[in-house]
Parts: C-alpha cells; structure tokens; sequence
C-alpha cells in the first residue's frame, strides 16, 4: 500500500491497479459518503492515483487546517480540469485561475464590493430580492423552489450590474443558469482527472458523439454571453450617465481614463464570476434550509419564538437586529454545516513537494479539503447527521467559537470563497424574514429522504413539496405593503 518517494512514504489509501490507479475507487454518485469512509479505513489523509496524477483527500480539520491554512503559500495553486478549461473557464474566470498576478489581481477587486466592510453596501439589495421571495410565496408558495432561484438571480444581478430581474424567464437568469450547470458538472469528482471529450468525439453522433463536439459550442457560446452581454450593457450606461449604482458601475466610473484594456476586462470577468459563484450556492443553502425546517420543526418554532420576542408581527427582523437573533444565526450556521453546498469544496493544487506527519506529498498533487467529512466529524460535531442549531448555544449565548462551520463550508487558505460574509448576509437575512412570515410544515408527500441529496461539485437537496402558510394576518399586510412599497 505504500510507495516511497524521496526515501518517505506516501500517505495511506486504496491500493492502486497498474496504470488505471484508483480510478475504479473514485465515486460516481456522492462523493461525501465515499471520502468519509475512507478516514475510517486509512486515516484523514488519504492518498489516491488516477493514471499516474496523485491526490490527496484532507478529511479532518486539523489535517485540512495544517496543509490548506498554514501553508497556503504552497497549497494555492488550482489543477487544471479539462472540461472547463475546454469551455473557456480558464481563461477568464478567477476560481479555475492558476495562482498568480492576475488571480491574486481579481481577488482585491473582489473584495471592494463583496468584503467585509463594504457588505452594508449591499443590504438594500438583500432586503428587495427578499421582499420579492415573500411576496411570490403568498401567491403561490408551492412554486418555492422556483422562487428560491428568483430571489438568488435577482440579488446578484442587482449587486453585480444593477440590473433589475423580473422573473426566472429573464434572459440573464436562464444564461447564468446553463453556464452554473456546466461548470457544477465539469467540476465533479468524476470529471477531476478525466477529460470525457477526446472518447466523447470518437463515439457515433447517435451516441452523443459529434453532439458532444456542438453541445461545447453552446456551452463556449454561454460563458461568452455571460461574460460580455451584461458587462457591455451596463458600460454604455455609464457612458450615458444613467447607470445604476452596482459592483460594474462603481468600479468602471472609479477607473482612470489613462486605465487600459487590462483593467477594464478584470472588472468584467470579476462581475461574471460573482454572478457564477453566488447563483447555485444561495438557492441550494436556501432549499437545505427549508427541507431542515421540516425535519426540525422544534428548531422552527424556537426561532419565531425569539423573532416573536424581539421583534414582534409589526415589522420584519433586519440586520440590525442579528446580534439579538442567536437562534436564527444558529440555524444559519447548521444549516451551512448539515449539508454543505459544496459538500468537497474545490481541489488544490500543491506546488512542490512537501513533507506531511512523515508522509510526502508529492508536488503536482490534486488536494481535496473534504468538506462534508470535516463537517461531520463526531469528535467535533456530536450526532452529526442531526440538525442541531443548539450545538452553537452556550449558556444561553451564541458561541460557534470552536465549531464555526463557515471555517470550512468556504473553503481553506488563500483561495476561501470571497463571497463568504456576503453569502452569510444573503442566508441570515432569508431565514430571518422567512421565519417571521411563514410556518414551514410537511406536504402530503411526507419528509423527503435527506440522503438523496444530488452529486456533483454543488449539492441540492432532493426536490419535494411543503406546505407554506403565513403566520398571521399581520404578517400578510406587511408582505402586502412591501408589495405596494407602503412600509
Ligand atoms: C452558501 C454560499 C457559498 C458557499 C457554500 C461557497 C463555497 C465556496 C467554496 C467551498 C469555494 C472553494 C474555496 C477553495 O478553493 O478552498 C468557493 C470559491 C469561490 N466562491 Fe463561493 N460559496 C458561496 C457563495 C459565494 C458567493 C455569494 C460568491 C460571490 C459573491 C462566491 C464566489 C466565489 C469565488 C469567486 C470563488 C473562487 C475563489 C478562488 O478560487 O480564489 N461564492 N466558494
């Protein structure tokens, strides 16, 4: 089982077959379930080969902190993945960018709209797709997941370009919606290592052979549209002079008149990215969230209770109002931890050699930080399966000091999700206002089953129905008014 490199070991993990590697041990559904199973069998490190190309899994906290946190000068780097590369991803997009200039370049632009200190920025924005959401669910709560999808097009659409979205149909949606499709498939487990089109295109057009080779045009066409038709639109605004105040906008009227072309494509291809990052991630912790309501209807009523305490049915809870809500931030951050949306976040790549607990890793690794694993450790999360927003109460107060699941559920080191605090604002302000207004209860159907959650780089909890009633007549006025812009 182990191999010496260098005179050190390589770190344990399923034997090999000669020149396949372990590619017969790599999932093909639920990737979670399989790294988990093996920290059981050889420990948090594991080590795997898929035709020669090494990886290494980081299935606990402290293994994933050691490599991915402390030494992230080394472990920043991205691998390549074939599929993406082959749609163009590479070439603009800042997640699948090697470490670098241009990376490092994207990221501080990032952080002038989506960092900590320019989050209030934002808020309105927050405050308006939510509106919207709670108004759609009073006329047809049981379209929610659709909703759900709306609220997130429309919250970063407005964030990034200023740009209005009036329903799911808009044109900018049903785009970013194909390219975030692709991008969750091309960056699957399965497709880490193997580059599916050379054997796509040799098979006959009847099985899906020369449609592979048109299909990659489609999807090259989709990521350009994305890229470019938003972007364009809002800088012929700013040339007028009526453009709406947004991530492009700013960053544009802020540019030099001296600033080149370089810098005009980084404020370009950051917005599109924003737009990517953002779409899937909110509407999955959003659904997580509604399907734990149902498997936890004592969490449910604990949080309207204090909601009820705080803030009472005349108004709706806010930001300002978090620090009094440890409930609801508690259930936020179970929710983040009970199904992670990106349950094995994305793969590093670790630039030389290092050395690890006396096992080497060798340079060129792909290094995963296991998400869900760490997440569903019972050493630090107690019943891990349970949706437990208590385990973050301590005597009576907030305290996720030890166990802070957005620790991991972002990923690690230098190439954390800059979205980070933004997505945790986007999912506070939705439980908040979603809890205030409605009861959440099990449909006819029943309580779906949690372990059918899809596959992929981006996980959604299986579909189901649920019944979606207001709370009270006063919370339907308030909705009403929001409608009618009379708060
Ligand atoms: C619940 C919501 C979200 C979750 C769970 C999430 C999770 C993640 C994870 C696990 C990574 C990989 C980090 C790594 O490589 O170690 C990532 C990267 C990234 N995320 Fe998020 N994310 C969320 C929301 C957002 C939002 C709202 C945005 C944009 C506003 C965003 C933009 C990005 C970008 C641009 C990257 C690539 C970073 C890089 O490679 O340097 N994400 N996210």
């Amino acid at each position: 089982m182990f191999t010496r490199r260098g005179g050190l070991p390589l770190p344990p993990g399923p034997r090999p077959l000669p020149f396949l590697g372990n590619v017969l041990d790599m999932p093909r559904k639920h990737e979670w379930k399989t790294f988990t199973r093996w920290r059981e069998v050889y420990g948090d490190v594991t080590y795997v080969t898929i035709f020669g190309r090494p990886m290494v899994f980081l299935s606990s906290a402290e293994a994933a902190s050691d490599l991915l946190d402390k030494r992230s000068a080394r472990y920043s780097d991205r691998p390549s993945f074939p599929l993406t590369d082959l749609i163009g991803h590479n070439e603009f997009n800042f997640g699948f960018m090697p470490y670098g200039k241009r990376w490092q370049a994207s990221r501080r632009l990032f952080a002038r709209r989506f960092g900590k200190n320019a989050l209030p920025e934002s808020h309105d924005a927050h405050r308006a797709a939510v509106g919207v959401l709670l108004s759609n669910l009073l006329d047809k709560p049981d379209e929610f997941p659709s909703h759900l999808r709306l609220h997130s097009g429309q919250l970063i659409m407005d964030v990034v370009y200023g740009i209005t979205v009036k329903n799911r149909q808009d044109k900018w949606v049903q785009t970013a919606e194909d390219v975030m499709e692709t991008i969750a498939m091309a960056v699957s487990p399965v497709m880490w290592v193997v580059n599916p089109v050379p054997l796509l295109q040799l098979l006959p057009r009847w099985l899906g052979g020369k449609n592979f080779a048109e299909q990659l045009g489609r999807w090259r066409s989709d990521v350009h549209k994305l890229q470019h038709v938003p972007f364009e639109s809002v800088k012929a605004s700013v040339a007028h002079g009526d453009a709406r105040p947004s991530f492009t906008s700013t960053m544009l009227q802020d540019l030099g008149s001296d600033s080149g072309d370089e810098q005009e494509s980084l404020i370009r291809d950051c917005a599109a990215i924003a737009y990517g990052g953002a779409s899937d991630t909110t509407v999955s912790s959003a659904t997580i969230f509604i399907l734990a309501m149902l498997i936890n209807r004592g969490a449910q009523q604990a949080a309207q209770d204090e909601i009820d305490r705080l803030v009472g049915p005349h108004r709706l809870p806010d930001f300002s109002d978090r620090a009094q809500l440890p409930y609801v931030t508690a259930i936020m951050k179970e929710v983040l931890r009970w199904h992670p949306p990106a349950p094995q976040g994305i793969p590093h790549l670790v630039a030389d050699d290092d050395v690890y607990r006396g096992y080497c890793i060798p340079a060129g690794s792909m290094v995963v930080g296991c998400v869900w694993s760490i997440l569903h450790d019972p050493a630090v999360y107690p019943n891990p399966s349970a949706f437990m927003p208590e385990r973050y109460i301590v005597d009576g107060h907030l305290d996720f000091s030890a166990n802070d699941p957005s620790r991991y559920a972002f990923g690690f080191g230098r190439r954390i999700c800059p979205g980070k605090d933004f997505a945790e604002d986007a999912l506070w302000l939705l439980i908040a206002r979603l809890l205030a207004v409605y009861h959440f209860e099990t449909a006819e159907a029943g309580v779906p089953d949690v372990s059918e959650f899809s596959s992929g780089a981006l996980s959604h909890p299986p579909p189901f129905s649920c019944s979606i009633k207001p709370r009270s007549e006063s919370y339907v006025k308030l909705v009403l008014a929001l409608e009618t812009g009379d708060t």
